[in-house]
């Protein structure tokens, strides 16, 4: 599907199919086009092209039947009722909403249930907000960005809950900055940016399909010319005072800068995930930044 804003090509022909039962997350840098492929998907955007199928139909009739819950980035709760008030309220949009006692048990806030919502912490209105997504008994829920700006514990909190939900064979897609979070908890991994999808696999498979590690070393008053050709080298990039070499073997190149005299302060990393984001995504010229984790 395609999404363009003047000149920007937010969505840029990106293809993806999602089966059920799936935990996907969607892994990209900031203006990587993660929120307007998930508006398009929710039918709360329109698409200038291509064609999206939720459940064999427009998303527009899978919205409507109930068979989607949502978590987007801007969504406001209302103030001065409980938990529990608000949950049943949305609760009676619905033909077939499940239990509330079941909702307030999987969002883990049983205890929380007559508490305002205006009295909450960050994370329990995190979770709050993944009840009311719960609270139609989706097959799919969508979360944008679901533990941005939560703490530590906040965020194992609500991973504990939608663990709980896609357990049960729901079919959960996110979006997120952290590479730690999609890979542990997301089965599969998309990478996408500038609108496109640039990586499909488990954390596993995109490390290894980016395979080599980084030599880093301080770069002191030395050239980078001639770092490209060492053995093993493959990509050279300068960073500050350092200089990092993405090798294929990394005994190889560490070696070779130590009988050179080279092996200043060095550092060898790689094998993760986030050196795989890096190492797909540096290549975009545009104005996208990285992600910031
Ligand atoms: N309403 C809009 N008008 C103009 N440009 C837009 C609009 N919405 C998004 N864009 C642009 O489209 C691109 C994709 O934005 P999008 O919000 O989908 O990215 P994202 O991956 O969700 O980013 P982030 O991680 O920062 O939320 C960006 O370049 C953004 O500036």
């Amino acid at each position: 599907m395609t999404k363009t804003y003047g000149n920007v090509h937010a969505v840029n022909g990106l293809d993806l199919e999602i089966g059920r039962g799936e935990t996907v997350a969607l892994l990209g840098p900031n203006g990587a086009g993660k929120s307007t492929t998930i508006n398009m998907m929710l039918g709360l955007l329109p698409h200038d092209g291509g064609e999206i199928r939720l459940f064999g139909n427009e998303p527009g009739r899978a919205v409507r039947e109930g068979k989607i819950g949502a978590m987007l980035q801007e969504g406001g709760l209302i103030p001065r009722v409980t938990i529990q008030e608000l949950i049943n309220f949305v609760r009676g949009t619905y033909e077939a909403p499940l239990p509330l006692g079941e909702i307030l048990e999987t969002a883990q806030l049983t205890k929380l249930a007559t508490r305002r919502v205006d009295k909450l912490s960050g994370g329990q209105a995190q979770r709050v907000r993944f009840a009311l997504a719960l609270a139609g008994n989706p097959d799919l829920i969508v979360l944008d960005e679901p533990t941005a700006a939560l703490d530590i514990q906040s965020r194992r909190d609500l991973w504990t809950t939608m663990a709980a939900y896609a357990a049960r064979g729901n079919t959960l897609l996110f979006s997120t900055h952290y590479m730690e979070e999609a890979d542990e908890y997301a089965k599969r991994i998309v990478v996408i940016a500038q609108g496109k999808v640039l990586a499909d696999g488990t954390g596993a498979e995109l490390k290894r399909s980016m395979g080599g590690k980084i030599v880093s070393i301080d770069l002191g008053d030395t050239s980078a010319d001639g770092f490209a050709t060492l053995p093993g080298v493959t990509e050279v990039e300068v960073r500050g005072a350092r200089i990092h070499l993405t090798t294929s073997d990394a005994d190889l190149t560490v070696t070779t800068l130590a009988r050179t005299g080279h092996l200043r302060n060095v550092e060898v990393s790689g094998g993760g995930l986030e050196e795989a984001f890096l190492a797909l995504t540096s290549g975009l010229n545009a104005d996208h930044q990285r992600s910031g984790s």
